[in-house]
């Protein structure tokens, strides 16, 4: 069985939210001991992961610095976080699995994912990253050009653009580094985004694609047979925050996407999980699950999470 895994950013930091090198090891510890326990059961696996905080503090050390070093663009510093994060979790997956005696290595591909340049996302940026701010400090940064919304109680975030990825330029090597017994990284923030030219030409391009709708093409692009959405929440809910609110279990694709026409799931947050988890489905993936990473094993048979199946 192939099994694609999508970290996402909470799964990659602390508890409280916190991006420092310290957290996001130990958050990679827990999350590849997961990976280890389906790799020890003759699984395949694709690894793939978030990385909001992470570019968003990357973006901002180079506008800070920009005086000292020549700034690098939005698109670079999606590329050093697929690094970064690759090779935290590789280093945290390969002590894992030695820890289970089980002989299989890990690798990490920097991944493009090509993008539309008339997307309309270019035109209005969706994409929350980097840290949270409060209005009044966030207010300044919009008098200077950034574009911030207002994240809730944790504060604000400045968004960027996301496009809707079309391709996984780099899935043939993905591909064949699974086939070749690899437990791979892959496709990190969604994967660079990348525009091709007249000439047939890649240049990346600067924005932020969202991390689960890029896990959803690659499962597909890798033809994985279960798509699994980590998060911090063992389910997606319904009526969330409410006194009425209901775990969700079991569900067929269709019957999914009619309560999130309901409007059950935040945008920004769980909504394009459960775009993720369907997009698989109707695309002829056997099975999607949302939940966190404490039942892994179980939520990759089906038994534990917001389990998707067609329908
Ligand atoms: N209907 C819902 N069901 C469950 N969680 C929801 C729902 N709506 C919003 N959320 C929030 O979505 C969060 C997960 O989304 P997000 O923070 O973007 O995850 P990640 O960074 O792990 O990809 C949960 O922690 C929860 O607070
Ligand atoms: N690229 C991306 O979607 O990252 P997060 O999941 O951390 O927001």
């Amino acid at each position: 069985m192939r099994v694609l895994l999508a970290l996402g950013g909470n799964a990659m930091t602390s508890p409280d939210g916190r991006a420092r090198p310290e957290d996001q090891i130990a958050a990679a510890e827990v999350a590849m001991r997961g990976v280890a326990d389906l790799v020890a059961r003759g699984m395949d696996v694709v690894v793939t992961h978030g990385n909001g905080p992470q570019v968003g503090n990357l973006l901002v050390k180079n506008e800070i610095a920009a005086a000292v070093v020549p700034p690098v663009p939005l698109d670079w510093c999606g590329a050093q976080t697929q690094a970064t994060l690759g090779f935290v979790l590789m280093n945290a997956l390969d002590a894992a699995l030695r820890a289970r005696g089980v002989d299989r290595r890990s690798a990490t591909l920097v991944t493009r994912t090509r993008v539309d340049p008339q997307d309309p996302g270019f035109v209005r940026p969706t994409k929350p990253i980097g840290r949270y701010l409060p209005k009044e400090e966030a207010v300044v940064l919009v008098e200077h050009g950034e574009t911030w919304e207002d994240r809730g109680e944790r504060g604000w975030r400045r968004v960027v653009a996301s496009p809707e990825p079309l391709e996984i330029v780099d899935a043939t090597a993905i591909d064949a580094l699974v086939g070749a017994g690899f437990v791979v990284v892959a496709n990190g923030g969604g994967g660079i985004p990348v525009v091709r030219g007249a000439d047939g030409g890649l240049a990346g391009v600067e924005a932020v694609i969202d991390k689960d709708l890029g896990a959803a093409l690659l499962a597909r692009s890798v033809h994985a047979d279960v798509l699994v959405v980590a998060t911090d929440v063992p389910h997606a809910v319904l009526r969330f925050g409410t006194p009425e609110a209901e775990p969700l279990g079991g569900v067929t694709v269709a019957r999914l996407r009619a309560l999130a026409a309901e409007g059950h799931f935040a945008s920004g947050s769980m909504a394009p999980k459960v775009d993720a988890v369907c997009r698989f489905v109707e695309a002829g993936g056997t099975r999607a699950v949302i939940s966190n990473l404490d039942h892994i094993v179980d939520a990759v048979a089906g038994r534990a999470g917001t389990v998707v199946t067609p329908g």
